[in-house]
């Protein structure tokens, strides 16, 4: 298995994307139509916000869960006991955000919003009749309006050497939610396990833009769309000085859309964050 980066603008983009989805639970897109430089600038004002004390005003909301997460209550992933090397900042269009990031952040956030909608007409279109018959209602319009989908901003810091013995950047999870869009990062790191349970890197040529299925997708195509395990690795040699900054983008659907005969999107958010302690 190996991951192919796939043109945007070429005719047969939207089969290829969706095979990859597919095969992988990951595509790969390049020459797409989101603003380099409005990634560029993100990447360069928030890694200078999670260097300075302002960070500490912008404590996260336990109730809303907006805002900063110092890596001291940074994630465990699911079946691990190791927190994550990372801090990272929740960004919701309803939330708290630091008035100078407010702008550019708020724009990526409309931007990455109106491309998703576009990449899950793709899914649809390309599903087959019978996993097209289980959603309940067009895939596009189960995220439009909604007030769930969250913009995180993740800062891993440089390797200090004190780390925990076992912990990684991000360790093995797969993400709850629909579709994630996510830039390719200012460095590299980003794994995705295959079916034979080898780890392949993913192609994280700067510019690029990276989307993967969710366990809410995964439950809505009953099963035909695979939430695959990733991961982000620890950086090695002259990279252990350097910050990484990663922008993902988490598609939630309206609380009240329905997922399948189990779970609403609201109901399996729950069990999972119950699952996970964060509520
Ligand atoms: O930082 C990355 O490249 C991926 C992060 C990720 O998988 C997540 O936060 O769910
Ligand atoms: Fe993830």
């Amino acid at each position: 298995m190996k991951l192919e980066t796939i043109d945007y603008r070429s005719p047969d983009a939207a089969a290829q994307f969706v095979q990859s989805l597919r095969d992988t639970g990951f595509g790969v897109l390049s020459n797409h139509p989101i603003q380099q430089s409005l990634v560029e600038a993100i990447y360069k004002d928030w890694y200078e916000f999670f260097q300075s004390g302002a960070k500490e005003e912008f404590r996260f909301n336990p109730e809303t869960q907006d805002g900063f997460f110092p890596a001291d209550v940074s994630e465990t992933a699911k079946g691990h006991s190791v927190k994550d090397i990372k801090e990272y900042y929740h960004v919701y269009p309803w939330g708290r955000i630091p008035e100078s990031l407010r702008a550019n952040i708020l724009a990526y956030y409309d931007h990455a919003n109106q491309l998703a909608a576009e990449l899950l007409s793709w899914v649809e279109a390309h599903s087959p009749d019978e996993v097209k018959a289980l959603f309940t209602e067009p895939l596009p319009n189960m995220i439009d309006g909604s007030h769930k989908t969250l913009l995180r901003v993740l800062h891993y810091p440089p390797m200090k050497g004190d780390e925990e013995p076992g912990a990684i950047r991000a360790a093995a999870h797969e993400d709850i939610n629909l579709l994630t869009v996510l830039p390719a990062a200012n460095e590299p790191g980003l794994q995705v396990k295959a079916k034979d349970g080898t780890w392949l890197d993913v192609p994280s040529d700067f510019g690029n833009i990276i989307i993967n299925i969710g366990d809410m997708l995964q439950e809505a195509s009953g099963g035909y769309f695979p939430s695959t395990s990733h991961r982000v690795i620890n950086p090695e040699g002259m990279d252990k000085t350097k910050s990484r900054i990663s922008l993902p983008l988490f598609l939630h659907p309206r609380p009240d859309v329905v997922l399948s005969e189990r779970y609403t999107a609201d109901s399996y958010l729950m069990e999972r964050l119950r699952e996970l302690g964060v509520i």
